[in-house]
């Protein structure tokens, strides 16, 4: 059988058939010669071992589309990063943290305002300016609304998304009203992940419909970006690119140089001024960070 390996703890793999079903599964198969750890993500053959109990046996791992670090989770289609246009107010400097850990990741982003009905419209307008210019698809959505939560479904619709944000966003709000009550895992192992959903926090991917999945992922830091070199920066602000060939120096980081296209862009009102300040910030985080 074919399925999605959801969830791992303590040796057990739990494997979504894609339908309805999950098993608890070991990893025996030939490909442990092959020193591979399953990873959540994975899409595996496996054998069931029991079907009333539901256990089985991995004997195989598909072929990787993607391998993320942090999280550690494999085959994710994109990202898609939930703020609130207000309550709490969206911290862009944390929203561009998490841009920058999925560029580096080269995992395709998508941007979520939430609690759009709390907004007045004045400020969406410049949140969809400044991340629709620097490349994002950009949502405005309400929990409660269903033109929203059928826009979401159909954005998340056959992929792998991994859902990141700060707390009280929305986030599990918006997935609520996504997984509809037929699709929802039945039997006495979803019950055991189930119980242990909020003690852990591991990657978990939830099942959505066939082919689609949601990742809830509590460890979504953007401590990753650490390990950057700050002169590598630059290069995961897509938007920059286009005013690069304008700097006079060759490695220009557009902080301190003169004569420099990226910043001569943000002084004509080309690049938005936030995008750049916190790429300025977050530069020098890296910078001071490398000299001790
Ligand atoms: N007005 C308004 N309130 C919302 C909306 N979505 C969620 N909320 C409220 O915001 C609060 C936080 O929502 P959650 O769904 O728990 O947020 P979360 O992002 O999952 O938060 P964590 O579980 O802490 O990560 C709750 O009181 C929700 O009822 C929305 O679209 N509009
Ligand atoms: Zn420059």
């Amino acid at each position: 059988m074919r399925g999605k390996i959801i969830k791992g703890i303590a040796g057990f793999y739990y494997v979504h058939d894609g339908i309805s079903k999950v098993y608890e599964c070991k990893a025996k198969g030939v490909f442990r010669s092959r020193k591979i750890k399953p990873l959540v993500g994975d899409d595996v053959e496996f054998t069931v071992l029991d079907e009333k109990e539901q256990t089985g046996n991995i004997t195989d791992i598909l072929e990787r589309k993607n391998e993320l670090i942090r999280p550690a989770v494999a085959n994710i289609d994109q990202a898609m990063i939930v703020f609130a246009v207000t309550d709490p107010e969206p911290n862009l400097n944390l929203l561009d943290r998490f841009l920058v850990t999925m560029e580096m990741q080269g995992v395709p982003a998508v941007i979520c305002f939430n609690k759009m009905d709390l907004g007045t419209g004045e400020r969406e307008r410049e949140l969809r300016q400044i991340y629709e210019a620097a490349g994002y698809s950009v949502y405005f959505t309400s929990a409660n609304d269903k033109e929203s939560v059928d826009m979401v479904r159909e954005l998340l619709k056959g992929k792998t998304t991994a859902l990141a944000g700060p707390s009280g966003v929305g986030k599990s709000s918006l997935t609520n009203q996504i997984q509809p009550e037929a699709a929802m895992e039945t039997g006495a192992i979803s019950e055991k992940i189930r119980r242990g959903r909020h003690t852990t926090r591991h990657s978990e991917l939830f099942f959505v419909e066939p082919e689609t999945f949601v990742m809830d992922t509590p460890g979504f830091s953007s401590i990753y970006v650490e390990s950057l070199k700050p002169e590598e920066l630059s290069g995961y602000f897509p938007e920059f690119e286009d005013f690069v060939p304008d700097c006079r120096f060759l490695g220009c980081v557009h902080v301190g140089e003169r004569e420099c296209g990226v910043k001569e862009a943000v002084k004509e009102g080309k690049l938005a001024v936030s995008r750049y300040e916190n790429y300025r910030l977050i530069y020098e985080e890296l910078k001071n960070k490398r000299r001790y």
